[in-house]
């Protein structure tokens, strides 16, 4: 499973325009997977408050019987519902992604809410930062319109 989420940073990077190849390889990263056990009395209420993951990015694999993790639009400061899609799995740049990418890239708020009374299983894979904890925004994501943050 490291790989698929080193895969993925790497097609993110080359997808940002990055010329020199940057590997994510040596970053580690966390599984975890989440049981939330819900009742017809928790229907409504929070199942996680609102957060921010804290590595790179997040690969998440929601569980497709039942919804609840909502995002937070920006523009809007509303929350939107992200519906399970079968077969998928969802991507969230998260706090150290958007430090590498000099603001380029935003970090997502979320939260999960419980929308029915079935246990709901997700399961998340999180890209960490470097084993030294020093990221630095490859030199081509800085210019005189993103200076070095
Ligand atoms: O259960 C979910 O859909 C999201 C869980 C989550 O946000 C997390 O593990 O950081
Ligand atoms: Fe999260």
């Amino acid at each position: 499973m490291h790989d698929v989420i080193v895969g993925v940073a790497g097609e993110l990077a080359s997808s940002l325009g990055l010329v020199v190849e940057h590997s994510f390889e040596d970053w580690p990263c966390q599984y975890c997977i989440n049981r939330y056990n819900y009742t017809h009395e928790t229907v409504g209420s929070s199942g996680v408050q609102t957060h921010t993951d804290s590595g790179f990015l997040t690969v998440l694999q929601e569980d497709e019987r039942v919804g609840g993790l909502e995002v937070l639009d920006p523009a809007t400061g509303e929350f939107v519902p992200v519906d399970p899609v079968a077969g998928s799995f969802l991507v969230n740049i998260v706090d150290v992604g958007t430090a590498w990418s000099n603001g380029r890239l935003h970090n997502v708020k979320h939260q999960v809410r419980c929308v029915a009374p079935v246990a709901r299983i997700s399961i998340a894979m999180f890209l960490l930062a470097p084993k030294d904890d020093s990221v630095s925004s490859p030199e081509s994501f800085v210019d005189a319109d993103h200076p070095r943050r």
